[in-house]
């Protein structure tokens, strides 16, 4: 199968890179192996369902809705892989995109080094999106994916920040307050989504040499001292982590079948 061509590419200034385009095949892994201790009891977060589905669903679609994926890698929880090829069976499906599914591991990293364990030859692309991000925009997919075929090794979907941030100093004691030690410059800071878009070789690169518990893919690449670069996020691209997540969650759906007359 190839892929079918992004439209022709637009200048990035914020890369400021040569023009050093390919059409090389992309592949999405999913981690979805995680508890969602956050979210609260229940089912592991990525099987939980969003309008009826599970978000773990939304999101495969989510990648799979963009032309140029033609391979989604799904990291399931460790003891779920059958449930999740099930899910796959029971669920439509774009039949242009190719699925895996593979058990994950104890962290997030684990579980996207098992995705990437289980890639096949010939994906030089690769996008790592959480499961927990369930109503990605294609465009947003699509930009990340055009930003990687355009020279970056590695790409993240950005947004500015609407509070002010403050550096604290941790507790001196369990429930005593935390001093704030500083304010950083917030028109310098983004909030980063998924899917993090990277040149294959290179994400492999970081996840053999950078052994520190980090808390996204572009992080390891920085760590090998590569540029990383951002496109425009999304607001809908927001991580269901707390149970409020899922009624906005739910709230934009709703807004979603009701444009779309379904
Ligand atoms: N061992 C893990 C932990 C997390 N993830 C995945 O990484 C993504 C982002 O993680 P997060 O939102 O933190 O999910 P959880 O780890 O499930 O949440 P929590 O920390 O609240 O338990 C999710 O799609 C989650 O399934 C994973 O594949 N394997
Ligand atoms: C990868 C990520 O979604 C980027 O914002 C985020 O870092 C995941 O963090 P979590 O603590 O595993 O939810």
């Amino acid at each position: 199968m190839t892929d079918d061509p992004l439209p022709p590419p637009s200048p990035t200034p914020h890369s400021g890179r040569p023009a050093a385009r390919t059409t090389a095949r992309t592949a999405a892994v999913i981690p979805a192996a995680g508890r969602g201790v956050r979210l609260g009891p229940g089912a592991p977060k990525a099987l939980r369902a969003l309008g009826g589905t599970p978000m773990l669903i939304h999101a495969i679609r989510a990648m799979a809705d963009s032309r140029a994926v033609s391979l989604v890698v799904v990291v399931a929880p460790p003891d779920g892989a059958a449930e999740v090829k099930a899910l796959l069976d029971t669920h439509a499906l774009p039949d242009r995109t190719d699925f895996l599914v593979v058990p994950g591991g104890e962290s997030r990293q684990e579980s996207v080094r098992a995705g990437l364990d289980a890639l096949p030859p010939g994906y030089d692309i690769v996008l790592v999106h959480d499961a927990a991000r369930p109503l990605v925009p294609v465009d947003t997919v699509d930009a990340v994916i055009e930003a990687v075929r355009d020279g970056a090794p590695a790409v993240v979907p950005a947004l500015p920040l609407a509070d002010t941030v403050k550096q604290v100093e941790p507790a001196p004691e369990p429930g005593a307050p935390e001093r704030v030690v500083a304010t950083p410059d917030r028109s310098l800071l983004r909030a980063v989504q998924t899917p993090q878009g990277f040149d294959r070789a290179t994400l492999v690169r970081a996840h053999e040499t950078v052994t520190d518990n980090v808390t996204d893919d572009a992080s390891m690449v920085e760590q090998l001292g590569l540029p990383v670069v951002t496109v425009p996020g999304h607001e809908e691209a927001f991580k269901v982590t707390r149970p409020l997540d899922l009624v906005l969650a739910e709230a934009v759906l709703a807004r979603r079948r009701l444009n779309d007359g379904f």
